[in-house]
């Protein structure tokens, strides 16, 4: 069993509900109301500018230039998808006026200070532990749907779950987790401690995150 496999395994049973989450269930079968994608979708641009900011930390928390390069790799893509991110909310009918004029919801300032904090007052590894959920979940979320068969024809979110399912994409999470997998290699069973807890809040924010999309938080 790989460490991550390991980290899924004891952040059950939030994993399967971040996975299987009643938001995933209704994108998958096309029943997500517009308005709860919509709400979904803006509060995720405030979402990956902090991400973003993570992984600006996670250059400053580099102990050499190997793992800086990964990180700026990693933001260098996210910055790149940002103005993608912008015209799919407009084909959602979502202007970007009401993207910069929206509040930050509560789901969403724990989720990303939450992950910010890690980096902060911990080491590289931490901050990692607490991006890999995002980074993995959302492509096992992406098999979760695709390997059930659970979407439908004429599902207005299959591009969602497109773009979660490309190879693209399935690649950049692998590679996230490998070198995410490479930095705890040496760590003792006291620091894997403190890892496991920061993978499982973080799977538990991803939850909260998918719930504030339903409830319109
Ligand atoms: C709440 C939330 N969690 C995870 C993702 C997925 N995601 C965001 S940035 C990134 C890495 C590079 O694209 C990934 C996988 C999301 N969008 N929103």
């Amino acid at each position: 069993m790989t460490i991550t496999q390991d980290l899924i395994k004891n952040s059950k049973p939030h994993w399967d509900n971040y996975i299987k989450h009643e938001f995933v269930q209704k994108l998958a079968n096309g029943t997500l109301e517009l308005k709860n994608f919509q709400h979904y979708l803006m509060q995720d641009y405030i979402y990956l500018f902090h991400y973003s900011r993570a992984f600006a930390l996670a250059m400053y928390k580099s102990d050499n230039f190997e793992q800086m390069e990964f990180s700026r790799q990693a933001l260098n893509s996210i910055l790149d998808e940002i103005q993608l991110h912008i015209n799919y909310c407009k084909e959602f009918g979502i202007d970007e006026k009401s993207i910069h004029e929206q509040k930050e919801s509560p789901a969403c300032v724990a989720y990303t200070r939450y992950v910010l904090d890690c980096g902060l007052s911990g080491d590289l590894t931490q901050l990692y532990a607490a991006v890999i959920p995002c980074f993995l979940g959302y492509a096992k979320v992406a098999d979760y749907i695709t390997l059930n068969n659970l979407s439908v024809a004429n599902n207005p979110y299959q591009s969602w779950i497109d773009m979660y399912s490309s190879k693209e994409y399935q690649e950049a999470a692998n590679d996230a987790t490998e070198f995410f997998e490479g930095l705890c290699k040496d760590l003792s069973k006291k620091q894997m401690g403190k890892i496991q807890d920061i993978f499982t809040t973080a799977t538990r924010m991803e939850i909260s995150f998918w719930q504030m999309g339903l409830d319109l938080s």
